[in-house]
């Protein structure tokens, strides 16, 4: 940046006038040739500019001027900005310099003010137009057939469904039966329906931060969770529709979630084939259990990373809300309770609306003397001190490091035994050594105390009280620098297993 300013004003001016500067490839990499002399290439006025500078300031200069070229608007700011700074004395440019370089510091950290204003401003907007432009925003309710219900919450009701085609006609109470809708040949493309419970205290405001929050990751990280397709509100009660009733859809992603998985004896080896393929044959089977659960984790976890840089806190992390695809990916889903802590969306404090099984010790994201957030804006600004002084994510990290307990010690897999592991653990002061010295039940823990036991240490850095400045719980991106983490012999597998899918 300092070599920026260095330069007379008409130096940039010079080098894009300069027919040798001009000519140069954007790939040819000039910080990886020996200092520029070009004088001899170039015969122009710009030759002393040239020798003058350092090739790091000249590969800069290159990419700025393929830049300043491409957009006119950044020319004239940038040349506006070198003629303003050149009159300055040379402490004031620096004092410009330190300015500008730690206003972009405090936007770009976590969660990120410059790209969640770029998100709410420009690329929300831009979402909808084109969603509207495609007729994704325009769902309706004889767009699809109800199957099978899948699951009720305080707020929803869960059904399977399908989109229907546009050459079918339908009896409007067909898939009333989910046996008839899964035989029936001609609904191929699945979805997820929500139904916002009517009448229910909070339940619009749920779906409606459900919606918002799925849009918002739609836009900042879709691979972490399930595909959202949109939203309708019923236009007359029939069967499990209620006139004005409002319904969520998504993509079907997969016929069970974690939690269904952890209730078969099988597991996790009953997740290999969709995770690994035939890959990991002949290996030891604490090993393969080792692997797949070390996958799970290392791919919740990665998701978690995103999201939480985006500023949203899940706050009910557990294996029912993790769909596993049939590519063996895990998707995150029900984002009613998640909240955007960059503006403070969803936030109310003192409210906690979660599973107690899964749920870290400290109860609430934010402290509970934290007040409820200001409009959005001044939230934004605030929000990386916020962040920085109560690390919300630690939360989620909790749940994450009770999933790992669970699939990796099988007599925690019960929801008797769950809650029997909590109580001791809560006597333990959510210690996990003390709980391990203490515990009257007798868990198989090998897996966990595989490779020196990373995986032990991994869960106690996650299931603890948070210590010393709310901190003291591994994030999510420390958890995946963390040594259990760092062979990746699960990934490799999984890519292998990944060539071989698509070789066959
Ligand atoms: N996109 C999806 N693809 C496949 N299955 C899904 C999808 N979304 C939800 N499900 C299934 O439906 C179940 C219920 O979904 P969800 O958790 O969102 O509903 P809920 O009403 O909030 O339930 P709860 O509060 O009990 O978690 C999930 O556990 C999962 O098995």
């Amino acid at each position: 940046m300092a070599s920026l300013l260095a330069p007379t004003p008409t130096s940039l001016q010079q080098n894009l006038a300069c027919p040798w500067f001009a000519s140069r490839k954007p790939t040819t990499s000039l910080l990886s040739s020996p200092p520029i002399t070009h004088s001899s290439k170039c015969p122009g006025r710009c030759t002393a500019v040239f020798n003058e500078l350092s090739p790091g300031f000249i590969s800069e200069a290159l990419h700025l001027d393929e830049l300043v070229t491409l957009f006119p608007v950044l020319r004239s700011g940038l040349s506006q900005f070198q003629r303003v700074t050149s009159v300055l004395p040379e402490v004031e440019r620096w004092e410009i310099v330190v300015f500008v370089g730690l206003s972009w510091i405090y936007l770009t950290a976590r969660p990120g003010v410059l790209m969640g204003a770029i998100d709410a401003y420009l690329l929300a907007p831009l979402q909808k137009g084109l969603d509207s432009l495609a007729g994704r925003r325009s769902l309706k309710r004889t767009d699809f057939v109800l199957g099978n219900r899948l699951g009720e919450g305080s707020f929803g009701v869960v059904y399977a469904g399908a989109i229907v085609p546009k050459n079918v006609t339908v009896d409007e109470r067909i898939g009333r039966t989910g046996r008839r809708l899964e035989t029936d040949e001609r609904f191929k493309e699945k979805v997820i329906l929500k139904k916002v419970k009517v009448g229910i205290d909070g339940a619009e405001e749920c779906g409606e931060f459900e919606e918002w929050f799925n849009y918002r990751l739609s836009r900042a990280a879709p691979e972490t969770c399930a595909e959202f397709l949109g939203s309708f509100v019923a236009d007359k009660t029939l069967s499990q529709f209620t006139k004005g009733g409002k319904w969520l859809v998504w993509k079907f992603e997969g016929d069970q979630n974690l939690a269904d998985y952890m209730k078969d004896r099988d597991f996790p080896l009953n997740l290999e084939s969709v995770m690994f393929g035939k890959v990991l044959k002949g290996v030891d089977s604490l090993e393969r259990n080792a692997l797949i659960v070390k996958q799970i984790m290392r791919q919740i976890i990665t998701s978690l990373k995103k999201i939480h840089d985006t500023g949203i806190v899940h706050r009910d992390v557990k294996p029912a809300n993790l769909v596993v695809t049939r590519r063996g990916q895990i998707k995150l889903i029900d984002f009613g309770a998640a909240t955007d802590l960059r503006i403070g969306k969803n936030y109310v404090p003192n409210r906690t609306l979660l599973d107690p099984d899964y749920c870290p010790p400290e109860l609430y994201v934010l402290p509970e003397e934290t007040p409820s957030p200001p409009p959005a804006p001044i939230a934004a600004l605030f929000s990386p001190i916020l962040w920085q002084l109560n690390c919300p994510d630690l939360f989620d990290m909790y749940s994450v490091g009770i999933t790992f307990l669970q699939m990796a010690v099988p007599s925690l897999r019960s929801t008797a035994g769950l809650k029997n592991f909590n109580s001791e653990l809560k006597a333990a002061g959510y210690d996990l050594n003390k709980w391990r010295e203490n515990t009257r039940t007798r868990p198989d823990l090998r897996l966990l105390d595989l490779d020196s036991g990373r995986g032990w240490d991994l869960a106690t850095k996650l299931i603890s009280e948070r210590g010393f400045r709310r901190r003291g719980r591994l994030s999510a991106a420390a958890a995946l620098r963390h040594p259990y983490f760092l062979l990746g012999a699960d990934q490799a597998a999984a890519v292998l297993s990944k060539l071989s899918f698509s070789r066959q």
